[in-house]
């Protein structure tokens, strides 16, 4: 059964803070199946450990799973989920990943965003350190370790890594291949088309593909983070499974699933004024906060399409 395609919401809202907004999986329980898109939505915030003198001018203060302004208390954002700055990426990851991974084995779509204000935080969550490894290697040693579980299925995946970038889409695994087009067919739904995609299998070979990705990102040096992302990255894995019982005389429906897992980091939304962005910089950063503002008025209105349809 092919999987629809994911939905999530993504606050346009800016707090200090970096946001990971998670769309929990795509495919609606038959049980339930006119749960709310807003359910399967969750936003978790990340608290990143601030400079003293910046964390005392810091107007907001965490209170349980809020953010409110000290000075007007009444004035508070609730998320489904606070960490705060002494939190490790594994128990984000723990949190509010690790059953999307899971899910997307199991042949439901799942889409993970990485939200926020530039220099809070999102691709030292995203793709983590040496030393503390984040949401996507996680998830990428997960899923293989999941699938090892599923004994009764065999799997294809392949993985794709593109990022957006002043509105062009490049490939980040075939980095001359160059500003792509979206398509859309009957078969495929909505596709770029000549992105490359490998076929992958072990969290090793993956991990060294992203490497490779991330080393042709568009990242640039602002006042605000010396490695800025000027890009938003889409690293995207296909899961497809197949009953190893089914031979191909059985007529199940459930005998191949194809489920998409999606982890992106955005680019980070931006004040010219605060990150001294001129040039070159500036117009990144106006692409930036212009498509930031469209994903959140896409999502916000895939979230509400249910309801309308309801
Ligand atoms: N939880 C954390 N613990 C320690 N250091 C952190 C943490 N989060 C972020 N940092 C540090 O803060 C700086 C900015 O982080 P990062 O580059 O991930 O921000 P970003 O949100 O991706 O920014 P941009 O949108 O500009 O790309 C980096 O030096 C990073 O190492």
């Amino acid at each position: 059964t092919k999987s629809k395609a994911p939905a999530a919401l993504a606050s346009s809202r800016q707090n200090p803070q970096s946001a990971t907004p998670t769309a929990a999986p795509a495919r609606r329980s038959p049980l339930d199946p006119r749960r709310p898109a807003m359910d399967r939505i969750h936003v978790t915030v990340r608290a990143r450990p601030l400079p003293p003198e910046d964390a005392q001018s810091s107007p907001w203060r965490i209170s349980g799973n809020a953010v409110a302004l000290t000075a007007q208390p009444s004035i508070r954002f609730e998320f489904d989920r606070i960490f705060g700055e002494d939190c490790h990426t594994a128990d984000v990851y723990g949190a509010r990943t690790k059953h999307i991974v899971d899910s997307a084995v199991q042949g439901f779509n799942g889409t993970v965003f990485a939200y926020g204000q530039t220099n809070s935080g999102k691709t030292y969550t995203m793709r983590g350190s040496a030393n503390e490894p984040g949401i996507i290697p996680l998830a990428v040693h997960d899923l293989f370790r999941t699938i090892q579980q599923h004994m009764d299925r065999e799997f294809l995946v392949r993985m794709s890594y593109m990022e957006i970038y002043n509105e062009e889409i490049n490939d980040l695994l075939v980095p001359e291949h160059r500003k792509l087009q979206i398509h859309e067919n009957y078969e495929r739904g909505i596709y770029v088309a000549g992105l490359s995609e490998e076929i992958v299998t072990c969290p090793e070979q993956v991990l060294k593909f992203v490497s490779f990705g991330e080393s042709h990102r568009h990242i640039g040096e602002t006042n605000m983070n010396v490695y800025s992302s000027r890009s938003h990255t889409i690293f995207r894995m296909v899961i497809e499974s197949r009953d190893k019982a089914d031979d191909s005389d059985t007529d199940s429906c459930d005998a191949v699933r194809v489920s998409v897992l999606n982890l992106v980091d955005l680019a980070g939304s931006e004040r010219a004024a605060k990150t001294g962005a001129e040039g070159v910089r500036l117009k990144e950063g106006s692409h930036i906060n212009k498509s930031l503002m469209t994903l959140g008025t896409v999502i916000k209105k895939l979230s509400e399409g249910i309801k309308g349809q309801g």
